[in-house]
Order: C-alpha cells, then structure tokens, then sequence
C-alpha cells in the first residue's frame, strides 16, 4: 500500500508551516475564513505559501465563498488545491476545476451510510472528497471524530481523505479502520484554538509512518 498522505491544516505561522514540512507533511492548509481561530489574511496566507517546497502541496481552504471573492483568493495564494468546507454545490465546483488549474477537494460531513450515498453527487466533480464529521458551531475544525466504521469496507468510488478530530493518539486506529489514504488533522494538533503545538505536529507525521 502507498504511503498515507498527511494534511496538516490551520498553520499560521512560518514556524508551524516549517514544522510540518519538516515532520513529511504531504499537504498544509491555509484557512481562509473569518469566524475561525485558524482564519489567515490572503496576504499573510501567500506569505506562507511561498515557504513551502515544490514538493509539499499548499491547500486553500475556504468556506461559501462567492465566485468573484473565490477568484480573487486563489489569484492572491496560489495554492495547489482548493478546499471548499461549506455548502457548494456540485455544479459550483464542477465549474471550478473546468475552469481553473487547482485541484478541487469538498469537505463532506459523514453522519451515516446514506450520507455516503449523497455524495456521490460530486463523482467526476470535484478531485477528492475529504470525510469529516457533520458541520457544529464551525463547519469544521471541531476536533470532533466521525463513525470511522461507516468507511470500514466502502467501495470508494472518488478520491478521498479522512479529517475530523484526528491527532497523534487516534490516528493509527482510524487508518488501521477505514484504511484512508490521506489524513487531515488540524485543532487535536493544538495547544490553544489556533495555536498548532510543534510537537504534536512531529508525533502525528510520526504515528501516520508506523501505521
Ligand atoms: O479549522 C477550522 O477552523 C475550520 C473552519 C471552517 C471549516 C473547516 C475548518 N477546519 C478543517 O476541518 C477539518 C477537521 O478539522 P479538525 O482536525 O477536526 O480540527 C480539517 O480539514 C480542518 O482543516
């Protein structure tokens, strides 16, 4: 089995960005909305895109953003790939990733097995579908872990990852479980809301290795 890919979200700073670059991080993410802890200016945000190395992939995250504002974001950070944790529809999406030369990845929140079947919506869509647990106060970054059952023998027909409340702790029993070949973790990886913890970081990247 190919390595497992490593997404870790919510850097704010070059110290964080550095960290999981360092640890063997295959993507970092960016998140730009204003109601969260881990919300980045695009300034600061194509700041720290430009840090990270060609083979590390940068992931805008973004959340019911318009078109204009959407275009204006991607044009600012340059990312690799573009996360849309909201409410886009399959359509929106499908015109981005026609459009444009980012991957496109849908955050979907997993409350039971026929959630997995409303997802097929976004099949040819969109480039990876990330699981998470259903939307809280945020539509993600909760630290809340979803049914990883639901994804024990699933017949995977897009692309996918695996977030939600994952940390240095849990995660060798969710890949272990639903054999995810990406994970995302971000708040279990903190020791404040938007304060990622370098070591926690380390012992993540660690851990998905000896899975
Ligand atoms: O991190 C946030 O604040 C956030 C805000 C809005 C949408 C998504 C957000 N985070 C993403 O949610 C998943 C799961 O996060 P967690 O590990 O449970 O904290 C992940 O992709 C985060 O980047």
């Amino acid at each position: 089995m190919p390595d497992t890919m490593i997404k870790i979200c919510g850097l704010k700073t070059p110290e964080a960005v550095d960290a999981a670059v360092d640890a063997g991080a295959t993507h970092i993410g960016l998140v730009h909305f204003e109601p969260s802890p881990r919300h980045v200016s695009l300034n600061d945000a194509a700041k720290l895109r430009r840090r990270v190395p060609d083979s590390v992939k940068v992931v805008l995250l973004l959340v019911n953003m318009q078109p204009a504002p959407t275009g204006e974001a991607l044009d600012a950070v340059q990312p690799d790939v573009v996360q849309f944790h909201g409410n886009e529809t399959p359509e929106w999406l499908a015109l981005v990733k026609e459009k444009t030369r980012y991957e496109v990845w849908k955050a979907w929140g997993l409350m039971n097995a026929q959630s997995l079947e409303n997802v097929l919506a976004y099949e040819s869509k969109v480039d990876r579908v990330l699981y998470d647990a259903p939307a809280k106060k945020l539509p993600g970054g909760n630290g809340v872990p979803l049914d990883w059952s639901l994804l024990r023998e699933y017949h995977h027909r897009i692309a996918w990852g695996l977030a939600g409340g994952l940390t240095p702790e849990n995660v060798v029993d969710a890949i272990r479980t639903t054999h995810a070949p990406l994970v995302d973790a971000s708040s279990g990886l903190e020791s404040a809301p938007g304060v990622k913890d370098i070591d926690r970081i380390t012992a993540f990247c660690r851990a998905v290795r000896e899975a």
